[in-house]
């Protein structure tokens, strides 16, 4: 059975409807079993289910994107994996990562990259969503644009600011969402299967 995680953070559960639907698309694939965490309860390197993630094949991040970058809590939890960082405890698994914000860029890339380094600092393969972009011809219907953000490196959501997470991100977004946490489970068994 191949081991996935997803980590966040999401303030004000849209991020977290986000991962919610990474995760449909992850526990689509059979052979693959996923735990989804929380950022909150990784916050210092004692305590919080770090062996869960020990144990993972592959690692997802999310993050909502704050100020131009990951949210202080998905941060506190970046620093805090330094202590797995020493021993290469997290060297050659899988790595990919999300962020959902306000604005339709909103400086997502710069939380996408924040989490790209964060894999290489630990020695983790980055896996890249590398969608094609739904909205950038003349014919593309905005509304059911799949990979609207255009984002390659990771998977980029939008919630707009005045709505509940339960009307935001829309329909399409959240196919998105499914559609890439699809391509990370596939990409970690086969990742696992190439070790047998
Ligand atoms: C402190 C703060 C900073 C924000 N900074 C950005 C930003 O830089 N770019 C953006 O597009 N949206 C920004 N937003 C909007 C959030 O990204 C957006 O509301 C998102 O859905 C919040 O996710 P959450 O509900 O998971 O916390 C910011 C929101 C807050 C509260």
């Amino acid at each position: 059975m191949t081991k996935l995680s997803i980590v966040y953070h999401s303030g004000y559960g849209h991020t977290a409807k986000v991962a919610e639907h990474v995760a449909k698309g992850a526990r689509g694939v059979t052979g693959v079993s996923l735990d989804v965490l929380k950022a909150d309860d990784l916050q210092t390197a004692e305590e919080g289910p770090w062996d869960t993630l020990a144990a993972a094949d592959g690692i997802i991040f999310g993050s909502p994107t704050y100020m131009g970058a990951s949210s202080s809590v998905f941060r506190k939890f970046a620093e805090s994996s330094s202590k797995t960082w020493m021993n290469g405890g997290w060297r050659d698994k899988i790595a990919a990562g999300f962020t959902n914000s306000g604005s339709l860029a909103g400086d997502k890339l710069n939380t996408l990259q924040e989490m790209m380094i964060l894999a290489g600092q630990h020695g983790m393969i980055w896996a890249n969503y590398g969608a094609f972009p739904g909205y950038n011809t003349s014919k593309s219907d905005f509304g059911a644009a799949w990979n609207r953000a255009g984002h390659m490196i990771g998977l980029g959501t939008q919630s707009l600011t005045d709505l509940p997470a339960d009307e935001t991100p829309d329909k399409a977004d959240l196919s998105t969402s499914e559609d890439f946490g699809q391509r990370i489970a596939e990409i970690t068994k086969r990742w696992v299967a190439g070790k047998a």
